[in-house]
C-alpha cells in the first residue's frame, strides 16, 4: 500500500506543511482537507503544478471535508483552526478551535485508525491534550507540535548574535507553547558543544531568551496572522522523522506521566521521534530555576485544560 498523509486544514500552515512533504517526497499520497469548500482542491492542484519544476513524485488531492479520501494515513497533521490576530494570545482560540480539532480527529480515526496524530492548531497543549483524553489513543500516537518550531527561532536569534550558522547550534526550548510558559534553555545550549553562555553577556541572552517567547507574537504583529514557513518546516520535519523512522530528538508535546515530575498534562519535552510516533522522553538535568519555570509552566497550562470542561 502506498504511504500516505492527511493534512488537514488547507490554510497557511496545512499548505505549508504539505509543500514541504510533498518537495521532501516523503510519501507517495498526500491529501490536503478543509472544510471551506474547492480550497484544498485548489491548492492541491496549484502544488501539483510545481512538480515539474521541482521534480518530486508525490500524488497531492484535495478534499472538501470528504474524510473518505484521507484512508489509510500514516500520519495526519491536524492545522484546522482559527490562527491569532495581533495582541491575542494563543490560549484566546481555545473556544472555537477546540470543537473543530475534536470533530476533525474523531472524523479522521473513522478511516485512519491506526493514525499518528500532530496537532499543530491552538493553544496546542490544550489541543494535544483534548485530542489525547478525548480519542483513547496510545500515548505515542499524539503528538503536539509547538517546542520543535520554538527551538528553530531560538537557534535563529542566537545564531544572529553569534555570528554563526543555525545548523552548529544545539540549543533547545521546553515547558508550553504559549508567550510566557515557553522555557528557552540557554543554561543548555551550545555551539558545537560550547556553552553559548560563553559568548553571550547577560543581557544579551535575557533578550535572546524573551525574543524566542514571543517569537509567534512579533510575527503575527508583522503580518497580521499568525506565521507559516517555520511552522510548516517544523511539522513536515516531524512528519519525516516518523516516515523514514529517523529517531530525531525535538522538542514536542507529550503526556508525561510523572516525567519531570508532571502527570495528566501534555507539555513539550524531548523526545524521539520514529515510526511508532513518539518514543523515548529524555530526562534533562534541569537547574533549580529551570525546573521551577517548568512547574510554572505546567500550572498555567492545566488552567487552560479546565476550561475544557466549561465549553
Ligand atoms: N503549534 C504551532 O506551532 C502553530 C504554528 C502556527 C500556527 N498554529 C495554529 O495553526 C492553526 C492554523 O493556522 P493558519 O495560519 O493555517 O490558519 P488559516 O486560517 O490560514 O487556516 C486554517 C484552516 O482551517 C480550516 N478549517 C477550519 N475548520 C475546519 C474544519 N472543521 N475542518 C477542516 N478544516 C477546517 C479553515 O477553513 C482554514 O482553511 C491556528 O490555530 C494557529 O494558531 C500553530
Ligand atoms: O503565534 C501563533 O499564534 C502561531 C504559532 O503558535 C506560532 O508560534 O507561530
Amino acid at each position: 500500500m502506498p504511504t500516505k498523509v492527511t493534512v488537514v486544514g488547507a490554510g497557511a500552515v496545512g499548505a505549508s506543511v504539505a509543500d514541504n512533504i510533498a518537495r521532501a517526497e516523503l510519501c507517495e499520497e498526500l491529501v490536503l482537507l478543509d472544510i471551506k469548500e474547492g480550497l484544498a482542491e485548489g491548492k492541491a492542484l496549484d502544488m501539483t503544478q510545481t512538480a515539474a519544476l521541482l521534480g518530486f513524485d508525490t500524488k497531492i488531492t484535495g478534499s472538501t471535508n470528504d474524510y473518505s479520501k484521507t484512508a489509510g494515513s500514516k500520519v495526519v497533521v491536524i492545522t484546522s483552526g482559527l490562527p491569532r490576530k495581533p495582541g491575542m494570545t494563543r490560549e484566546e482560540l481555545i473556544g472555537t478551535n477546540a470543537g473543530i480539532v475534536k470533530g476533525v480527529a474523531q472524523n479522521i480515526l473513522k478511516y485512519s485508525p491506526d493514525a499518528i496524530l500532530i496537532i499543530i492548531s491552538n493553544p496546542m497543549d490544550t489541543m494535544t491534550y483534548l485530542a489525547l483524553t478525548s480519542l483513547g489513543l496510545p500515548k505515542h500516537r499524539i503528538i503536539g507540535m509547538g517546542g520543535a518550531l520554538d527551538s528553530a527561532r531560538f537557534r535563529c536569534y542566537l545564531s544572529a548574535a553569534l555570528g554563526s550558522s543555525p545548523a552548529d547550534l544545539n540549543a533547545i526550548v521546553i515547558g508550553g507553547h504559549g508567550d510566557t510558559t515557553m522555557i528557552p534553555l540557554i543554561s543548555k545550549a551550545t555551539w558545537n558543544s560550547v556553552p553559548v553562555t560563553k559568548y553571550l553577556t547577560e543581557e544579551q541572552q535575557k533578550q535572546i531568551v524573551a525574543d524566542t517567547m514571543v517569537g509567534g507574537a512579533t510575527l503575527t504583529k508583522l503580518i497580521g496572522t499568525s506565521a507559516w514557513y517555520a511552522p510548516g518546516a517544523a511539522g513536515a520535519a516531524l512528519v519525516e522523522s516518523i516516515i523514514r523512522d529517523e529517531k530525531k530528538l525535538f522538542t514536542c508535546c507529550v503526556l508525561l506521566e510523572g516525567e519531570y515530575g508532571q502527570k495528566e498534562i501534555c507539555l513539550g519535552v524531548p523526545v524521539t521521534i520514529g515510526k511508532n510516533g513518539w518514543e523515548k522522553i529524555l530526562d534533562l538535568d534541569l537547574t533549580a530555576e529551570e525546573k521551577a519555570a517548568f512547574a510554572k509552566s505546567a500550572d498555567a497550562v492545566r488552567s487552560m485544560n479546565d476550561v475544557l470542561k466549561t465549553l
